[in-house]
């Protein structure tokens, strides 16, 4: 009887699962390099002709997932390898890749484009004749301005030109991504995106971490506050205690170091902000990413290849095409050609972002020999986490001197606490808003928040969680997360922002386990990693692994635990707390809803 067997006979031949992997990577890789060569294309020629090029090439791609995802589940995983199995799963899972009706899907994939468009060739009036982008005008104005009304009229007009003009698109987005990963069993887009982290306490997790960092945050916000208060004076700081968002010197108070030399604790010792040595010793954008690779080279790790060199773009094109500034790193799928497109400033915040995406392309190049389905981060976190943990011994005093980027290294206490401020403002302040984008893309996927509440939820958070309120009234019309590049740049498997919250804790995780295989033994945030070869294959035999095993595996690998931790973290700053918690007393702290007007 042959009751019980299921309608179709699983394939379980080994030389046909083989044969099946075979195939699906080398396809994989032809049609994955065609949509990424096309997908460059665009997003260096913002043009109607090579975007209808990139959604033509996106519709095959999805296609030929849907293919073999389908095909995937003939194949009896009982009687694979683990490996193999975890390949298989993998295959399956594609995302929003899964909706069938072709009519969705070119409409969700055109919505993604046109709202990174949006977003790329936004720009704002400063006057009748004058209207400039984000990259470089708003951003420099954000960052150096401290004319209290032209950096509200720039924060107001950028919200304005993006986020604004794609305020009914998202809505539709949400409603479209949702469905098509609904066809593969999930409740929701916010549930799709935190499988990747496979691990099931995972918003547990995050929330964990979250509230063991929040009393240094309260800290560093309490700090500022008082500082900039004396800069701009208490009448444009509420009872409630929130910080105005737009005068934290990043259009989004996402990272405060651009301040760094009104909040010096100690203003007649060094800040350690290297721009203007770069400026003077005439650094390019070219020599920056040179620097960037000797000091990966200087670890053992793999040099940038020739087409790295011969084809990323490192500065805005003069030619005054439309491109998509945003900085970002690239694999194009055939083991050979990996590019960064940045429109590169000559300063200390490119110089490290240069760093962050170089870090990408050393994790490309490391996993290049695994399986594409195992060519992606161990967990999303760890891609973000590469560039970021080699730049926090690139920024150390002793590593600026050795480059001859600083005069002096630190010579006593108070630089010392000058010197963990200038990193406390980019990694300290940046942990709510990390956190908090994706608890606003969760409950949106969720349905929790409904499109007429974006714009007020999107605020509660940013009260909440960073202490931060928008200096002028927001209308039902706004759209303000539309304003952040990740919201309308949304790429179908990761970039949402927990990726980034978690990799700026677990890299301090990773620098300390560096510093340890180095056989460092001062304080965390002296160490160096610079031309250690042991350390550098520490991360290497990491970074090879890719998406092969569960990221708790390569944690291991990397710093002996299997947990995300942020007590590294915790020591690293504990000089700068302690000096914050004197300073502070009991000035700290801001009402959890925002101010009324
Ligand atoms: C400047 C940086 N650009 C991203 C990044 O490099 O992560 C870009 C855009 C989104 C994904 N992306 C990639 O390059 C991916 N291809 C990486 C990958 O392949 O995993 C960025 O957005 N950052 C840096 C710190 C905080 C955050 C911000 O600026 O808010
Ligand atoms: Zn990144």
């Amino acid at each position: 009887v042959l009751a019980g067997v299921s309608s179709q006979v699983l394939i379980n031949d080994s030389q046909a699962i083989q044969d099946f992997l075979l195939d699906y990577n080398t396809r994989a890789g032809l049609i994955a390099y065609d949509l990424t060569e096309a997908t460059w294309n665009f997003n260096t020629n913002l043009t109607d002709y090579n975007q209808n090029i990139t959604l033509d090439k996106q519709l095959k791609w999805d296609q030929f997932l849907q293919e073999a995802a389908s095909n995937a589940t003939g194949y009896d995983t009982s009687v694979m390898s683990e490996a193999d199995k975890r390949q298989f799963h993998i295959i399956k899972d594609i995302g929003i890749s899964a909706q069938t009706n072709e009519t969705k899907l070119k409409r969700l994939n055109k919505i993604l484009s046109d709202m990174e468009s949006i977003y790329s060739t936004a720009k704002v009036c400063l006057n009748s004749t004058n209207c400039v982008p984000l990259d470089p005008d708003l951003t420099k104005i954000m960052a150096e301005s401290r004319d209290y009304q032209l950096l509200l009229d720039v924060w107001k007009g950028w919200s304005d030109a993006s986020g604004r003009k794609m305020k009914d698109l998202y809505p539709e987005y949400v409603e479209l991504s949702n469905e098509a990963v609904q066809l593969l069993g999930y409740t929701d887009t916010g549930a799709y995106w935190r499988s990747k982290y496979e691990t099931p306490t995972f918003e547990e997790d995050v929330l964990g971490l979250y509230n063991q960092l929040r009393p240094l945050y309260e800290q560093l916000h309490a700090y500022v506050r008082r500082k900039l208060k004396a800069i701009y004076g208490s009448d444009n700081f509420p009872a409630s205690g929130h910080i105005p968002a737009h005068i934290l010197g990043n259009m989004w108070a996402q990272e405060w170091d651009n301040l760094i030399k009104e909040l010096s604790p100690y203003p007649k010792k060094p800040t350690f902000d290297v721009t203007d040595e770069m400026i003077r010793q005439n650094y390019t954008a070219l020599k920056i990413f040179q620097t960037a690779d000797s000091f990966f080279q200087s670890l053992g790790l793999i040099p940038m290849p020739p087409e790295f060199w011969n084809k990323s773009v490192f500065e805005r094109p003069a030619d005054g095409r439309e491109i998509v500034c945003h900085a970002s790193a690239w694999d194009f799928n055939n083991g050979k050609d990996f590019r960064i497109k940045q429109c590169t400033v000559v300063n200390s915040k490119d110089f490290n972002t240069a760093h962050h995406e170089m870090g990408h392309i050393e994790y490309f190049l490391q996993y290049a020999n695994q399986p594409i389905a195992f060519r992606d981060g161990a967990n999303p976190g760890f891609h973000e986490a590469v560039g970021d943990t080699i730049s926090l011994s690139v920024n150390t005093p002793e590593h600026m001197y050795a480059i001859g980027l600083l005069k002096e290294s630190i010579e006593d206490k108070k630089s010392d606490i000058n010197y963990l401020m200038s990193m406390a403002l980019e990694k300290i302040a940046f942990l709510p808003f990390g956190y908090l984008i994706d608890q606003w893309r969760w409950k949106v996927f969720r349905g929790d928040i409904t499109p007429d509440k974006y714009n007020e939820e999107w605020w509660n958070l940013r009260c909440r969680y960073q202490g931060i309120f928008p200096p002028v009234a927001r209308s039902s019309d706004d759209f303000d997360p539309g304003a952040k590049y990740h919201i309308p740049a949304n790429y179908p498997y990761i970039s949402f922002l927990s990726s980034y919250f978690v990799s700026f804790v677990i890299q301090f995780q990773f620098h300390k386990a560096l510093c340890d295989e180095a056989g460092y033994k001062g304080p965390l945030h002296r160490c160096d990693i610079y031309n250690n070869t042991k350390a550098g294959k520490k991360l290497s035999d990491m970074l090879q692994l890719g998406r092969s095993q569960p990221w708790p595996v390569a944690m291991k690998i990397m710093t002996g635990q299997t947990k995300m931790d942020a007590q590294p973290l915790m020591d690293y700053f504990k000089p700068l707390i302690n000096f914050l918690k004197k300073e502070n007393g009991e000035d700290i702290g801001w009402q959890p809803n925002c101010p009324s007007y």
